[in-house]
């Protein structure tokens, strides 16, 4: 658990952060979204003491940050930023167990722990292990630096924008494989992003930012009930309300008896997915996998129905 209080940076006369408090449940996702400026990076940055904080305490875990060394506790912390941040002349295996050889772990221990993480990210250990990232895509790149920042099974992965230089559709792979991988991996990550989508879509829970203060922090369906202020209601974007409702609710909670031709969905896709597939292939009901239909007409009336 992370806990942090009254943490609060000034720059100057400038308030950067201002007294936030918030508590980070172990084994969740917690994304931090505002605009530009509203002092996102700074706040994660003080979590791991690259800033230190004016005022104001972070507990990792029970333990005060404040007491510990910045290098010590920058090895119980993950930290991945836009971009990968690879060694480019060191080969994907040897930037992954950057942090493990740090630490002092034996090389039959760091091998098996870089094979399972290039296996859990879909890139095969024997064709990527000796590749240099030059010779990966942006994509690849990118999931090897998130590889690379989960590779000592640190208590905490701060992640600032990672998904920043990517392409959307590449990006919403990414986020895709970011969410299953901590589930699999129960990681506790806080994320920053200017993408309120991408908060919704990934967060546990969402810190909404603006000028250095918390303006609210709740689960991603609070958030699009009961937005606490004009501006929350602003960077959710009305006319974008009913997608984000079906992007938070699966299919398998409302599939019903019945058939229907064409490819499958899967109950766990979401009804945004299972929209996008009726519309795209023009159908009025899909089947779903493990049996029933879900239709185009139930996907509409919860898309319309208050969350
Ligand atoms: N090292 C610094 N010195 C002075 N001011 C700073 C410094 N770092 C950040 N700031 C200021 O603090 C405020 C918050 O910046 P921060 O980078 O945390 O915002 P952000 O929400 O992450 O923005 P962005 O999405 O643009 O990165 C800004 O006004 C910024 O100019």
């Amino acid at each position: 658990m992370i806990e942090i209080t009254n943490l609060t940076k000034r720059f100057g006369p400038d308030l950067a952060v201002d007294a936030v408090s918030m508590v980070v449940e172990t084994g969740t996702i917690t994304t931090i979204v505002g605009t530009s400026g509203s002092g996102k990076s700074t706040l994660l940055r003080m979590i791991n003491r690259l800033e230190e904080p004016s005022s104001g305490e972070v507990r990792l875990n029970g333990d005060p940050t404040h007491r510990m060394k910045p290098h010590l506790l920058r090895r119980r912390i993950g930290y991945a930023i836009q971009g990968h941040g690879l060694f480019p002349h060191h080969t994907v295996a040897r930037n992954i167990g950057a942090v493990p050889r740090l630490l002092g772990w034996p090389n039959v221990k760091i091998r098996a722990r870089v094979d399972e993480l290039l296996d859990l990210f879909s890139l095969p250990p024997e064709t990527f292990r000796d590749r240099y990232p030059a010779e990966l895509s942006g994509g690849q790149q990118q999931r090897v630096g998130v590889a690379r920042a989960l590779a000592s099974r640190p208590d905490l992965l701060l992640m600032d924008e990672p998904f920043g230089a990517l392409d959307p559709i590449i990006r919403q792979r990414a986020q895709e494989d970011l969410a299953r991988i901590q589930r699999q991996l129960g990681s506790t990550i806080i994320l920053v992003t200017h993408d309120m989508d991408e908060a919704i879509r990934l967060g546990d829970r969402v810190a909404v930012m603006d000028g250095g203060r918390l303006i609210q922090y709740a689960p991603p369906a609070e958030i699009i009930a009961h937005p606490a202020s004009a501006f929350v209601a602003d960077m959710l974007g009305d006319l974008d309300r009913p997608l984000r409702r079906l992007s938070l609710m699966r299919v398998a909670e409302i599939v019903q008896a019945g058939e229907a031709a064409g490819p499958a969905v899967s109950p766990e896709a979401s009804l945004r997915e299972a929209l996008s597939l009726c519309l795209w292939s023009g159908r009025e009901a899909l089947p779903v996998t493990g049996g029933g239909v879900v239709t185009l007409a139930a996907i509409r009336a919860r898309a319309e129905a208050p969350a």
